[in-house]
């Protein structure tokens, strides 16, 4: 189960936003000396509970940086990041490991389905390698929500691009992660395809109360979610909430050649 750390809202009026997620100060550098890049330059961002937060900007910004320190696929080089109440930064190989597996949902752009294994045997796999026997009734949700009832006994091969991930979906919704982490997962499909996977994470977050991140280029992809960070030259530049495609579209031009928003 997710718990939250309740902590002020910032810039409200003493109101209080249960987060699921925080980094604070956080630095990632490649590299040393002449060679080095810094990727996140000081990042302190909330991942807000039951939102569907989309992280845009220019390429080389730091968007897939901060996303895999945020879910623990990366080091830092300084800063703290929080999931739920527990700090990560700093934990042990193992702990971390068991963390990412209990805690922490991934949909990426390639699919990562079985091919010998049918849909639910895919959606069931890392809970059935945790050793976890999945609850019935939230399977039965997951499975509703994302459309796939009658595609169950279905091999990857005989899904369409959209079911796979759909299947990608209820495989991260499966174990009731407090966060899922989205690395472009609409890049490999089609627009129709695409925003038909987008529209079940906004409804496994209507519906299920489901936290979600998701990485995107695209200004489309990003007005499915309810607030968007905008990085440029791995710094937090701007923010956007309820966005639409043009406003994003709009905010995206704005970017300059050096990552800056003029
Ligand atoms: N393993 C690495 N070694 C060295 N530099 C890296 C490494 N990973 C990322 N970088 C650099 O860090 C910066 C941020 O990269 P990151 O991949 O986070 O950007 P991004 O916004 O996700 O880019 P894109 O939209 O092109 O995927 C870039 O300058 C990149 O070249």
């Amino acid at each position: 189960m997710t718990t939250a750390v309740e902590v002020p809202a910032t810039g409200g009026s003493g109101g209080r936003t249960a987060v699921a997620a925080r980094a604070e100060a956080l630095v990632k550098s490649y590299g040393s000396g002449e060679t080095r890049v810094l990727a996140l330059d000081e990042v302190s961002v909330d991942v807000e509970q039951g939102v569907f937060t989309a992280i845009m900007g220019p390429s080389g910004s730091g968007k897939s940086t901060l996303m895999h320190c945020l879910a623990g696929l990366d080091t830092v080089t300084s800063g703290r990041i929080w999931v739920g109440e527990t700090e990560i930064t700093g934990l042990k190989d193992k702990k971390l490991t068991r963390l990412r597996r209990d805690r922490i949902g991934f949909i990426f752009q390639a699919f990562n389905l079985l091919p010998t294994l049918n849909a639910l045997e895919n959606i069931t796999l890392p809970m059935d390698i945790a050793g976890r026997k999945p609850e019935k009734e939230w399977l039965e949700r997951v499975i509703a929500t994302v459309g796939l009832a009658d595609r169950l006994k279905h091999r990857p091969a005989q899904l369409s691009g959209g079911q796979q991930q759909r299947v990608a979906v209820a495989r991260a919704l499966a174990a009731r992660p407090a966060i899922i982490f989205g690395d472009e997962p609409t890049g490999n499909l089609d627009s129709r395809a695409g925003a038909e996977v987008l529209g079940f994470l906004r409804r496994s977050v209507d519906d299920l109360g489901q936290t979600i991140v998701m990485v995107t280029h695209d200004p489309v992809a990003a007005a499915h979610a309810d607030r968007i960070v905008f990085l440029a030259d791995g710094r937090i530049v701007d923010e956007m909430r309820k966005p639409t495609a043009d406003a994003v579209l709009d905010r995206m031009r704005g970017f300059d050649g050096q990552g800056r928003v003029s």
